[in-house]
């Protein structure tokens, strides 16, 4: 049976930049295990709605819930603890770090060991490393990133970067997973892979999925609900046959194709 509280809840969600309403009343409700799109025009509002759901900025209207839980005025790692995790537009690895230390830091704000455990050096810290290295480890095989593991972040390929962004994003053991146009700048088989495989951690983690993309094709291939923002509003949400065929988001796309 179909969980009736919402994983998310976005209640008349907004904030003001000045005389800018970048994001405005919005109401979107994802539940436990959904795969969901979020497109809009450039300066639509969507990251800036990323931001609202990840803590970076304080919304000046309406409230967000995760499991029915108000995330009320909670610094970004709090939320991270929480439940709720991203990866950005522009990617934000530890470029010198290695590939697996760039998985491990995530992981390591929900390890178990305290920071005089990890100072002096106890057994228990030796534990919680190798656990860690390990779980780690299990993130970078699922995209195919193990192979790489003490490469320096910054030397991977563009498309290795990405997956390895999410990578580290899942290692933080979200609810909800935010993926901020996961697939830009990959070619379209590293495209048609990552969909494989967000479609494939979606069922295995039992995660929920939002994504950002400016691929309507893509988006609308992968996404079971699509929400629509327009100049900070959400102006449709629905099916992908829904919001392809809704005159307001052809309206918003005039110029752009909608296909
Ligand atoms: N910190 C800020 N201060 C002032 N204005 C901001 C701030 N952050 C975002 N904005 C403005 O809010 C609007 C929405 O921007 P946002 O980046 O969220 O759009 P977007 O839909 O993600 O666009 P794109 O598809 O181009 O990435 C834009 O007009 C942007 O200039």
């Amino acid at each position: 049976m179909k969980n009736t509280t919402p994983l998310l809840k976005v209640d008349s969600v907004g904030i003001q930049f000045g005389g800018l309403k970048a994001v405005s009343g919005v109401n979107i409700e994802l539940f436990e295990g959904e795969l969901a799109g979020l497109i809009g025009p450039n300066g639509a509002g969507k990251t800036t709605f990323f931001n609202l759901l990840t803590g970076v900025y304080v919304p000046t209207e309406g409230s967000i819930s995760l499991s029915g839980e108000k995330l009320k005025n909670l610094a970004p790692y709090k939320i991270t603890k929480k439940g709720i995790s991203r990866t950005f537009q522009n990617i934000r690895l530890f470029g010198e770090l290695s590939v697996i230390d760039n998985v491990k830091v995530a992981y390591h704000s929900l390890s178990r060991h305290t920071i005089a455990e990890s100072i002096f050096r106890l057994p228990r810290h030796f534990s919680g490393e190798s656990e860690m290295e390990e779980k780690a480890l299990e993130f970078l095989k699922i995209f195919k990133l193990d192979g790489y593991k003490e490469e320096k972040a910054k030397n991977l390929p563009y498309g290795q970067q990405r997956r390895l962004e999410i990578a580290r994003a899942l290692a933080a053991q979200p609810k909800l997973l935010l993926l901020d146009e996961p697939a830009a700048g990959m070619n379209p088989q590293e495209t048609r892979d990552l969909m494989e495989l967000i479609g494939f951690i979606r069922k295995k983690f039992n995660l929920t999925v939002l994504l950002i993309e400016h691929d309507m094709p893509l988006v609308m291939g992968v996404c079971e609900r699509i929400y629509v923002l327009d100049h900070g509003q959400l102006i449709a949400s629905g099916s992908p046959e829904e919001v392809r065929s809704n005159p307001k988001v052809i309206e918003a796309y005039l110029g752009e194709e909608v296909s």
